[in-house]
């Protein structure tokens, strides 16, 4: 038996796919009611897709059964010209072999060498825009998406490289608008090569300069490795424990690309959607100030600081099942098996709507308030949860996940100690589904300058709590 094909209205091109893009909020609760936990919809860039709504059947795709599934949709086309067979976009014994490798370099405690840099470039942001007149609305995102450019090109290649790592990240810009118009306007890809797309020199001049740069910048690594503490160093010291073979150049160069890709557009929305949630919602924003405020330490925060701050790690969080980036995981079926009493034959596309748990009213009590006390010590759910995964589940789930969460947790500190936020009057703030769930017209605010109360000593109540970032006791 195949499950059930949606008789829902449908756009004489775009299918299903067109109503489910267009009102998300509406259709995906209303049809899962209607259709029950596996029902198809037809997309005509894709084909047929089999969305997924019961959270045991989706944590069977992602966990349980994960092998026979694939990336292949169109969306991963478009991902791999600008990435290559990076992790993201490989699939089989090389995203097996690649995995391995690149895993050690975002273990946590590797990470945690990458705080006080991150510290100090979101520092250099708030230094900017304290020196940006206040009453004018500014758009955050483009301005979140060059700080988390930032912070991953020196993460990658520490300060050694950083004239050639502003170029880096620069180019990678460009692909990124290019991606963009790629997704929303899909058809494009379907014309004749022959035929030059909006943006399609510089993007090909993009990836060219991206290549010589990347490659050059690893070359030089190998011939001079010298002491860096950067994910480069530790990707060019990875090698398989059998054979003790590490990546060739081609392999590091698309690493590094999918790091980029993968690592910065994603941080950068989920920060332009938190800021948005703290600013419409002043109790919770008196919440934060206050947390913040009381445990602010002397200076710039260091890592062991972030303990202090149990609230901003619960906004995040929130911020996070409502505004999930990545809104939903894409899978492709490439072994025929049995699931929820369905045959799910070879080539089934696979939909797992993130945003369906994470707004269910049969899970989550006022499902669509923004309330960061369901992830208080007491209430939170699981880390593997089948209703919260906003950094997917199973083994392709986020490997940057701890990178963003200190990423996350670094700029909400920082941002909201020295700012408030409000929404342009008159602005509307909505949601567009591509790969990322991002701010369709932007995040346009009045950034106006806040004075901080005064530095307080930790309580000893405040003392005992659990690290929120680590969950280390403190
Ligand atoms: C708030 C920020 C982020 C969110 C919400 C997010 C979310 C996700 C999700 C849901 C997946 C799994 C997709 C799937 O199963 O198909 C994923 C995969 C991935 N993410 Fe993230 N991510 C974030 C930040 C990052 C960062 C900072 C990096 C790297 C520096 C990164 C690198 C990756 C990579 C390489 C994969 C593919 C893993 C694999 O297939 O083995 N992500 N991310």
């Amino acid at each position: 038996m195949t499950p059930p094909v949606v008789d829902s209205p449908r756009h004489w091109l775009f299918g299903s796919a067109y109503y489910l893009r267009k009102d998300p909020e509406r259709y995906v609760p209303e049809w899962g009611r209607r259709y029950g936990d596996l029902y198809m919809v037809r997309m005509p860039m894709i084909g047929e897709a089999m969305v997924v709504t019961s959270p045991d059947l989706a944590r069977r795709i992602l966990v349980n059964k994960a092998s026979c599934y694939q990336r292949k949709s169109r969306s991963y086309g478009v991902l791999r010209i600008l990435m290559g067979e990076g992790l993201v976009t490989s699939e089989g014994d090389l995203w097996k072999t690649q995995r391995k490798l690149v895993q050690p370099a975002f273990h946590p405690r590797r990470l945690d060498a990458l705080f006080t840099m991150k510290a100090e470039r979101v520092k250099a942001m708030v230094d900017e825009l304290s020196a940006t007149p206040s009453s004018n609305a500014i758009d955050l995102v483009p301005l979140l998406s060059r700080l988390t450019l930032d912070i991953i090109s020196r993460a990658m290649f520490s300060s050694d490289s950083q004239g050639m790592a502003r170029d880096v990240s620069h180019h990678i810009a460009t692909l990124n608008e290019w991606a963009l118009r790629a997704l929303r306007h899909p058809w494009l890809l379907l014309l004749p090569r022959k035929i030059p797309l909006p943006g399609s020199t510089d993007m090909r001049q993009a990836l060219q300069e991206l290549e010589r740069i990347v490659t050059g910048i690893i070359r030089e690594r190998r011939a001079h490795p010298g002491d860096h503490d950067d994910l480069l160093t530790m990707l060019l010291a990875a090698c398989e424990e059998e054979s003790g073979r590490g990546m060739s150049d081609a392999q590091l160069r698309d690493e590094v690309m999918t790091m980029y890709v993968a690592g910065h557009e994603t941080t950068a929305n989920a920060m332009a959607w938190i800021l948005y949630l703290v600013s419409t919602h002043p109790e919770v924003e008196a919440r934060l100030h206050a947390e913040i405020d009381a445990n602010f330490p002397e200076g710039t925060p260091r890592l062991e600081d972030l303990a202090s701050f149990p609230y901003v790690r619960q906004v995040i969080d929130e911020s996070l099942r409502l505004y999930p980036t990545i809104w939903s995981v894409g899978r492709c079926c490439t072994e025929a098996h049995e699931l929820g009493g369905y045959q799910i034959p070879v080539g089934t596309n696979v939909l797992i709507p993130t945003f369906h748990f994470h707004w269910s009213e049969d899970i989550w009590e006022n499902a669509r308030d923004f309330d960061p006390d369901r992830f208080s010590p007491d209430r939170r759910p699981p880390a593997d949860s089948p209703n919260y995964f906003p950094f997917g589940a199973g083994p392709r789930g986020c490997i940057g996940n701890h990178f963003a969460l200190q990423e996350l947790m670094i700029m909400t500190i920082l941002l909201c100690r020295h700012f408030r936020y409000r929404v342009e009057e008159g602005f509307k703030v909505e949601g567009e589904l591509l790969i990322t769930l991002r701010p369709k017209y932007g995040m346009r605010m009045v950034v106006t300058e806040r004075t901080p109360q005064a530095p307080t000593k930790p309580s000893a109540a405040r003392e005992a709590l659990t690290c929120p970032y680590s969950g280390a006791q403190k």
